[in-house]
Formats: C-alpha cells, sequence, structure tokens
C-alpha cells in the first residue's frame, strides 16, 4: 500500500504507485535582516526536509504525523503543486507534479471560502474552473450532489460568515471532491474546530471515504485522528532536515467506530508507539531550545 524504501515505481505489493515522492529535499534560503547586516552576520539556509521518499498506492488513506514544526505542510504543499522541492521529485501517476493541478483536491485548516460567494457558489466556481465546459445545470447537479454527501443541505444559499467552522470545513471537503480529484490533500481540516464537532467530521469522512475510496494524505496533530481514518501513518521525525522514521499499518476492519477500535490491543500498541515517538520528537525540540538560549 505505502513503501518509504527503495524501489519507487511500484510499491511493496507490486500494485502501480499512484504517488510517488522520490529523494524529495526543501531547503528555505536565509533571509539576511537588517540587524543581520548592520552585524555583518550571515543567514543560513534552513534545510526543512531531507531525503523523503515514499511510494502510495491508490485508495489507500494516508496520515502524516510529527512534532509540530517538522515539515508536514511543506511537504503537502509539495504534493499539491504549491511549493517546489529543492531537489527530487513528485509523480502522480507517473507524471512529474510541477503546479497545483485539479487532479489534487485541497482542504486547509482555514477553509479557504470566497467570503462573498454562498456555499453553493464556492463549490460551483471549483467546478467551473476545472470544468469549465460543463453547463450550468450540469454544474448545478454536482453542486447538489456534494452539497448532500457533506450534510449540508439547506445552507446552500448562505455565506461563509453565516456558517460555524464545522460547516465551512464541510464546504471546504465538497469543493475539493467536487472536482473529482485522483487524490485529496487535507491539511489538519480539523485543527480549528471543537472536540465535538471534529469528531463528527471524523465520522463523516470515514463515511464518505467508505464512499469514494480515493486516495488521501491528511495532516493531523491527532494520534486517535490517524489511527480512525488510516490504513497507514507516515511518522515523520523532528526537524530541521525532517525525514521519514517509519510507516504504520493500521489494519483494522472498516466502517470503523472509536468503540469498535477500542476492543483491539493492536490499537493501544500503535497509540502508545506514536504517543512514545511524538513526545520524544517535542521532548528533544524543547531540549535543543533551551540549549540555543544558554
Ligand atoms: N516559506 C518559508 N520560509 C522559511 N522557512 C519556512 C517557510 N515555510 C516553512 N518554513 C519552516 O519550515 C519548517 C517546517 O514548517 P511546516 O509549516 O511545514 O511544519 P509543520 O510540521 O506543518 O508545522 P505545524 O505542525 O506547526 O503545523 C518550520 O521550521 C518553518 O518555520
Amino acid at each position: 500500500m505505502i513503501s518509504s524504501h527503495t524501489d519507487l515505481s511500484t510499491s511493496t505489493t507490486g500494485i502501480s504507485a499512484q504517488l510517488v515522492l522520490k529523494d524529495v529535499f526543501k531547503v528555505f534560503p536565509g533571509r539576511q535582516t537588517w540587524q543581520d547586516k548592520l552585524l555583518k552576520r550571515s543567514s543560513s539556509d534552513f534545510i526543512a526536509l531531507s531525503e523523503i521518499n515514499l511510494t502510495i498506492e491508490p485508495n489507500t488513506f494516508v496520515s502524516i504525523i510529527g512534532p509540530s514544526g517538522c515539515g508536514k505542510s511543506t511537504l503537502l504543499n509539495i504534493i499539491a503543486g504549491l511549493t517546489q522541492p529543492t531537489h527530487g521529485e513528485v509523480l502522480l501517476n507517473g507524471v512529474p507534479v510541477d503546479r497545483p493541478g485539479p487532479d489534487r483536491g485541497v482542504v486547509f485548516q482555514n477553509y479557504s471560502l470566497m467570503p462573498w460567494m454562498t456555499v453553493a457558489e464556492n463549490i460551483r466556481f471549483a467546478i467551473e474552473t476545472v470544468q469549465p465546459n460543463l453547463s450550468i445545470a450540469q454544474q448545478k447537479d454536482i453542486v447538489r450532489e456534494y452539497i448532500d454527501l457533506v450534510g449540508l443541505h439547506g445552507a446552500e444559499h448562505k455565506h461563509p460568515h453565516e456558517l460555524s467552522g464545522g460547516m465551512k470545513q464541510r464546504v471546504g471537503i465538497a469543493r475539493a471532491l467536487s472536482i473529482n480529484p485522483q487524490i485529496l490533500l487535507m491539511d489538519e481540516p480539523f485543527g480549528a474546530l471543537d472536540a465535538l464537532t471534529r469528531g463528527f467530521l471524523q465520522d463523516e469522512i470515514e463515511r464518505i471515504w467508505e464512499q469514494h475510496r480515493k486516495t488521501v494524505v491528511l495532516i493531523t496533530h491527532s494520534i486517535e485522528e490517524a489511527l480512525l481514518l488510516s490504513d497507514k501513518i507516515v511518522m515523520m521525525s523532528r526537524g530541521p532536515a525532517a525525514q521519514i522514521v517509519e510507516v504504520l499499518d493500521v489494519p483494522f476492519p472498516r466502517p470503523r467506530s472509536r468503540e469498535a477500535l477500542d476492543q483491539y490491543p493492536r490499537y493501544h500498541e500503535l497509540k502508545a508507539e506514536l504517543e512514545h515517538h511524538l513526545s520524544r520528537e517535542t521532548r528533544a525540540i524543547e531540549e535543543s531550545r533551551l540549549q540555543n538560549r544558554s
């Protein structure tokens, strides 16, 4: 399903890979502030990602988990084509990714909706941009389909300021799916939501994924969320020069529920392993911060 190792054109199971990251590095150039110039200090480049190799098969739900600031969003932005890697390449169905495209739907934490457009207009705008040849009636049919899918029936004519955070994110998900992308990229989509709404939307994503089975790459800070939704969890190390440390299999049958997962001893083992990884990496970040201060 996924591999972080050598043969990148096919995955470990021999199935053709859908998404391949080959030896990806990302270096952000150092910027000299006026203080640096005054003190004749050079500013050094920042290596965010180092040697990222990853192969993802079609119809796989993959979560990326790692300590804060390790480079998860940078990695997602590279897959989305919003940022270019400094070295290495990303292939989607064998085609290099060098810009954003309709084959990738992106859901952001801050929703990124057009405030002057209604729910329906936000979704229709995305469809029209990607498929300008569709008739208005066809576009409206698709809008209706995705509004129903995410449970927004009745809110079509509302503007974003009239919606709760959870409803806004439902629009974001409907918009991303309505262009029928091959892969859905989600950057902490539930990060700004309260715990209850977050739980509801996680269940919705699980239900929608059961229906559509698209390849998904999700960034999350929540171990429970990753275990509920994913087939695979990619564990990243702390930065700078963050790497993939391990890829965990999440073997539980679907559809899943929190109550059912709680019954599996393996669920608790995976949870403990992820907690240990995150706390070790976060502790190391804090220690190096303290050392730098002294
Ligand atoms: N445009 C940029 N220029 C310079 N440095 C950047 C830039 N974008 C990100 N970085 C740095 O790269 C590192 C990775 O950032 P990124 O946002 O990808 O991490 P993250 O794991 O998504 O963080 P978080 O979990 O807090 O959302 C950070 O140290 C960040 O400061």
